[in-house]
């Protein structure tokens, strides 16, 4: 078991699967006494360090995780990311059985049992259960890992986040925070939101992101642009089935389009998750092309390869949703939190280019540097 936190952050994951895995394991990773530079944006941000986070509750819907410690969970099957950490100490919380909904596709028992979800089979939590849960562990922030697609699921977690006045941090793209009536439910409760969509640390969206920005910065103009991403994941998996990417699609579609210099049309940008290859697990790979014209209209293009670690790709992004969440409940703010949505997220309220993003989120930690001063 860890020694107590000096400034604890209580948090319930809503999902254990690669995602989760990657954030338990840098907890750990990044525990006392291991002040790691790598891989972080800051160890410390206002007074909170990544071990201050203390995963408190957990629900999942697989045979294979509910019921363990939240340290083993993060390993049975279908996950399938890297193991960075050897040492993950339990934790001494149980995954709990979680509600279904829409939070599995459907295509996906047509795949081999270590590759899908094996349903738990236990009885469902109501919606009074799971806030009384988040009441009882003096839950801070929730943050949803739901596959994408899971639509109804994400309502119902972000329903009883606000009822328990616990700050929402939306990992995965259904819209909330980006959703004005959404939006306006947390604002009224006093509860922080941010999300939508995690954008990772050195990510397919970033990297298409910081180009299409360089093409705008030097007077480059992106006539037509495709990014195609292949992995092995269950994310990828889930993926295959179309009718859950709608939101996604415009996720990943507008967090580039919004940097660029003019709107393509629909045609000219094509971005999405492109194939499910199994051997690649939670290895990503990104195919990215640009066309443009630059001074007297002369052609070029640019093409680029990107290889990563899915999860763990996303986890240092996720403890700085975390920490900024928690942030904005000690300030008692509500509703989304602009600055780190923008900076942390591909679909957020109102986009900003990264530099913009980047310099509103110092902004929005030094206003509370002056606040305590
Ligand atoms: O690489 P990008 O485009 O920033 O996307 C990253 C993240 O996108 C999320 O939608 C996925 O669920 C995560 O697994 C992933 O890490």
């Amino acid at each position: 078991m860890l020694a107590p936190a000096a400034n604890p952050i209580n948090l319930a994951i809503v999902g254990t699967g690669n995602c989760a895995s990657s954030l338990v394991q840098g907890l750990a990773h990044y525990g006392e006494g291991l002040n790691d530079p790598i891989g972080l944006t800051r160890y410390e941000m206002d007074r909170y360090r990544p071990h201050d986070i203390r995963v408190v509750a957990a629900w999942d819907i697989d045979r294979r995780k509910v019921g363990q410690d939240v340290a083993s969970a993060i390993f049975a099957r279908p996950n399938c990311t890297t193991r960075f950490c050897e040492a993950v100490a339990d934790t001494g919380t149980l995954v709990e059985m979680g509600r279904l909904l829409d939070g599995v596709a459907d295509h996906m028992s047509d795949y081999p049992a270590d590759r899908t979800f094996v349903p738990a089979e236990l009885p469902e939590p109501s919606e009074d259960e799971v806030t009384e849960r988040l009441r009882d562990e003096r839950v801070d922030v929730m943050i949803n890992y739901l596959p994408v697609g899971s639509q109804q699921a994400t309502e119902f977690y972000a329903t009883c986040a606000l009822k328990a006045g616990v700050a929402f941090v939306n990992a995965m793209p259904v819209f909330i925070a980006s959703d004005p009536a959404w939006a306006r439910r947390f604002a009224e409760a006093g509860v922080p939101v941010i999300g939508d969509d995690i954008k990772a640390q050195l990510g397919a969206t970033i990297v298409h992101r910081a180009l299409t920005d360089l093409f705008r910065r030097r007077g480059v103009t992106l006539d037509r642009t495709y990014q195609l991403n292949t992995g092995g994941n269950t994310d990828f998996l889930n993926m295959l089935n179309r009718t859950r990417l709608t939101s996604k699609k415009i996720s990943k579609t507008e967090a580039v389009q919004s940097v660029a210099a003019r709107r393509m049309e629909d045609e000219n940008i094509h971005i999405g998750p492109s194939d499910y290859v199994a051997w690649q697990n939670d290895n990503k790979v990104c195919f990215l092309r640009m066309e443009g014209r630059m001074f007297g209209g002369v052609p070029l293009n640019l093409e680029l390869r990107l290889s990563v670690e899915d999860s763990p790709n996303s986890a240092g992004v996720a403890i700085d949703m975390i920490r900024c969440a928690k942030i904005a409940l000690d300030r008692g703010l509500a509703g989304p939190i602009e600055p780190a949505a923008a900076l942390f997220c591909k679909h957020p309220p109102r986009q900003m280019t990264d530099d913009a993003a980047h310099d509103a989120l110092e902004a929005f930690l030094n206003e509370g540097a002056k606040v305590s001063a």
